[in-house]
């Protein structure tokens, strides 16, 4: 499973949640990352974390005062990027544009979706993964994968339906490894989880209780 822990605009330390995730990323077969906000990206990535944008804008080098430039991600440690997150929706030509310059860049892509449907058009775009989360369950520690495992098998589905390549991460309310063993069980290959880490009071401790079963 790959854990991808987005640590949004939270008031946490991303230095030593990075640290925490790198540690414990060691200590197990699950896959894990961090997506700090931008300015953090090289001070998380020089700790060896496997760290990730939580952006980046449809736009090449030039004049686009800021914009987040694919490129500049990757020069800072970026290896991968969220695109078209709930709270930084984009029109569907901008998803396709953050697609390709992510590409352009190395990057590599997950682009969240509320709903099945959105799930199919966005693995039409092409990216590694996408990742659905119900927009109403996002932080409220109420976990999608017990909350509405339907989503979640039908984002599975439908991304299939589309193109078997692109992999299925799901997110909202994920805190516990149990969550985390739901997901799986729906078909999940990751999933994509903020407040259970970025607001716990030991971020450590959260991690591990998530990678446990896995
Ligand atoms: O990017 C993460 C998701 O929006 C989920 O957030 P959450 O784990 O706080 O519900």
């Amino acid at each position: 499973m790959f854990v991808l822990v987005n640590l949004k605009t939270y008031p946490c330390e991303p230095v030593a949640v990075a640290e925490a995730v790198r540690d414990v990323d060691e200590s197990t077969d699950a896959r894990l990352a961090v997506a700090p906000q931008a300015a953090h990206l090289e001070r998380v990535a020089e700790t060896g974390v496997e760290t990730w944008a939580q952006h980046v804008d449809p736009v090449e080098h030039g004049s686009n005062t800021g914009h987040t430039l694919a490129e500049s991600v990757a020069d800072a440690g970026a290896v991968g990027t969220l695109i078209n997150h709930s709270e930084q929706r984009l029109k569907l030509a901008d998803i396709d544009g953050s697609v390709r310059a992510a590409e352009r860049a190395g990057l590599e892509t997950v682009v969240c979706a509320n709903n099945p449907e959105q799930i199919g058009a966005a693995a039409a775009l092409g990216p590694d993964a996408v990742a659905v989360e119900p927009p109403e369950l996002i932080g409220t520690g109420t976990p999608v994968s017990q909350a509405d495992p339907d989503i979640v098998e039908g984002a599975v589905s439908a991304a299939e339906a589309v193109d078997d390549d692109v992999s299925v991460l799901c997110g909202a309310g994920i805190s516990t490894g149990e969550d985390v063993v739901s997901a799986d069980d729906l078909g999940a290959e990751g999933v994509l989880l903020a407040s259970g880490v970025a607001k716990a009071d030991d971020p450590r401790a959260a991690l591990e209780d998530l990678v446990d079963p896995l």
